[in-house]
C-alpha cells in the first residue's frame, strides 16, 4: 500500500505551486496577493469550519477542515515558517496537559 498523504506532502505541494503563475495556481495567486489576503482567507475557512462543526455536518466538516489546513499551509509558507516548527512546538507541549499549562498562566 502507498504512503498516506500527510501535511508534509501538502507543505511540499504548496511550496512548489507558490512558484507557478498566479493565472494557473490558486496557491500562487494567494502568495502574490500577500499575507493579508491569505490570512483573511484562512479566517473565512476557520469560520466555515466552525459552522460545519456546530451544524453536525460531518461531510462538510471534513471538507472545510481540508480547506482550513490548506490555507494554513499557505499562510505558513508566506510567513516562512516550516511545518516542522509547528510540530516541534506541539511536541514540546506533550510534556504537560493543557489544563496544567492554563493554570500556570493564571494570575494569583
Ligand atoms: N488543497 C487545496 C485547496 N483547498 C482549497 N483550495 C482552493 O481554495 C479556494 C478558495 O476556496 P473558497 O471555498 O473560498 O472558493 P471561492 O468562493 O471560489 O473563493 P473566492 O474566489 O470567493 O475568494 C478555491 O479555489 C479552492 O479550490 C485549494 N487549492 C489548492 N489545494 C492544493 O494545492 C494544490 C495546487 O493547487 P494550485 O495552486 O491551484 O495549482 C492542489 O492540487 C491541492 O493539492
Amino acid at each position: 500500500m502507498g504512503k498516506q498523504f500527510d501535511l508534509s506532502d501538502l507543505e511540499e505541494i504548496v511550496a512548489e505551486r507558490a512558484k507557478a503563475s498566479p493565472d494557473q495556481s490558486w496557491t500562487a495567486k494567494l502568495v502574490a496577493h500577500g499575507q493579508a489576503k491569505a490570512a483573511k482567507k484562512l479566517g473565512e475557512e476557520a469560520v466555515e469550519t466552525v459552522i460545519a462543526a456546530i451544524s453536525n455536518d460531518r461531510d462538510n466538516l471534513v471538507a472545510e477542515s481540508a480547506d482550513l489546513l490548506y490555507h494554513l499551509m499557505v499562510v505558513l509558507k508566506i510567513a516562512g515558517i516550516p511545518l516542522q516548527d509547528i510540530m516541534e512546538e506541539l511536541g514540546r507541549r506533550t510534556a504537560q496537559s493543557g489544563l496544567q499549562e492554563k493554570a500556570s498562566r493564571q494570575t494569583p
